[in-house]
């Protein structure tokens, strides 16, 4: 794993937009992308820049089960906001997370990642050590599925809708197995809350208790970290 350490989150955007467009550069054509607070500056850095994503795909990593795509928690709105109002794209994927079928849906999006590889697959990661929403004890050679939210990503989660019994508690999300085909991957985290994680991710054992450990077996992988994020790492 590399590791960029970064003096702040803008900072921190702006190391992650000169990768992609790096990688674009040397032809990357589908770009894995995240939602929550953590990709906000680099979106912020994408839209604000020239850089023309009208022959790139997206393809994101994962969206609530219930919420539909006008409620503005659900990670369409998000996606939309940030995003894809500013910048176009050739195609946009974000899972169903209204499909009357899960299941079908789940079917469904494991072949829009087949059909488009990821070039640069962008990740957030959890207070517990999740990616997407694979929480611990996620298969770690997974593919897209139907979660379980646990306790401690509601419990996140409850700040941004009125009552806690808002939160869903369910979502689809692409797998560990299907992250890690994903030719490149950068993950960003800000801030000590996610201190332990990164610790565990990167210093502890690949393990499903610590679903991002397992990008220890990954070949390309940068963190982009700022200084509270990376202050549990031992060197
Ligand atoms: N599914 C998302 C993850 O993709 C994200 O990495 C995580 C951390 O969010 P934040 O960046 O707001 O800390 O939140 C959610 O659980």
């Amino acid at each position: 794993m590399q590791i960029k350490i970064v003096k702040d989150k803008l900072a921190g955007g702006e190391a992650a937009f000169e990768m992609i467009k790096a990688g674009m550069a040397n032809n990357a054509k589908v770009l894995g992308l995240a939602t929550g607070s953590t990709p906000i500056t680099l979106y912020d850095k994408m839209t604000a820049s020239d850089l023309d994503f009208s022959n790139m795909v997206s393809v994101n990593l994962d969206e609530y089960v219930g919420l539909p795509a006008s409620n503005d928690q659900s990670y369409h709105y998000f996606m939309n906001e940030h995003l894809f109002s500013k910048k176009p794209f050739k195609a946009t994927y974000v899972p169903n997370g209204e499909a009357e079928n899960v299941e079908a849906e789940v079917e469904r999006y494991e072949k829009v990642i087949a059909d488009n590889p990821i070039d640069i697959q962008i990740l957030g990661i959890g207070r517990n050590g999740h990616i997407g929403f694979n929480e611990p004890g996620s298969p770690l050679d997974g593919p897209t599925h139907k979660v379980a939210l646990t306790q401690s990503t509601i419990d996140a989660n409850a700040r941004f809708f009125e009552n806690e019994s808002d939160v869903p508690r369910y979502a689809i999300s692409m797998g560990i197995g299907s992250i890690m085909k994903s030719k490149e991957i950068i993950l960003m985290a800000y801030g000590e809350d996610k201190a332990d994680a990164i610790q565990a991710t990167v210093e502890g054992p690949v393990t499903n208790h610590v679903p991002a450990s397992v990008l220890q077996n990954h070949a390309n992988v940068t963190l982009i970290l700022d200084e509270a994020a990376a202050s549990k790492l031992s060197k």
